[in-house]
């Protein structure tokens, strides 16, 4: 089992998300954002941040935007080992973060978080959508999600044939 299919596997519930839905939790992140800013930048965490990172920096019309590339190990435990790929331009580190706008798709443990804000600890951090142990993490998101839900993004899914309910097995 490889290591975000533990965690996938110990998550009790699903929640499947659409390109409609994501754009609507997106924008409705950038209307919250609005009130926040204004922002001098962003800073889109990889690889999941890159789609938020899009919608919002159309809707608040940020043109200034850096990446923070990271992998993360999950394994049997839930908190991830993060591996900082490629870090933000001096620029962007130099006062902290002090103005900077931070999207991510998803807080969950808060891990990635925390790595970030080593390195931007001033930056106002966003994310779509945030399970409690990383909500405390994060200064704006869109709608909460529980512990033990894995979140299914629409770039992670595909259109699949669905049996009927009445031919499903214990029926
Ligand atoms: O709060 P955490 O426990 O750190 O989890 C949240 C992170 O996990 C996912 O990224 P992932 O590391 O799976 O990689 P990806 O964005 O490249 O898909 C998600 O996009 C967040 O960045
Ligand atoms: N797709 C996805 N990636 C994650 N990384 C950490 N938690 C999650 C989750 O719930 N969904
Ligand atoms: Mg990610």
């Amino acid at each position: 089992m490889n290591d975000s299919t533990a965690q996938k596997a110990a998550a009790e519930k699903a929640f499947h998300v659409s390109w409609d839905q994501f754009h609507r939790d997106a924008r409705a992140l950038a209307w919250r954002l609005s009130a926040a800013g204004p922002f001098s930048g962003m800073v889109a965490v990889t690889r999941g941040g890159l789609v938020p990172a899009a919608i919002v920096a159309r809707e608040l019309n940020l043109r200034i935007i850096d990446t923070f590339c990271v992998a993360s190990y999950r394994g049997e435990t839930i908190q991830g080992d993060i591996e900082i790929l490629k870090s933000v331009a001096p620029e962007f580190s130099g006062s902290g973060g002090e103005g900077l706008l931070v999207i991510d798709d998803l807080a969950d443990t808060g891990a990635t978080v925390n790595a970030l804000r080593t390195i931007l600890p001033r930056a106002h951090v966003a994310t779509v959508y945030a399970k409690p142990l990383g909500r405390p993490r994060v200064d704006t998101f869109v709608t909460e999600v529980s512990q033990d839900t894995w979140i299914y993004f629409p770039w992670d899914l595909g259109l699949s044939f669905q049996a009927p309910i009445s031919s499903r097995e214990g029926r």
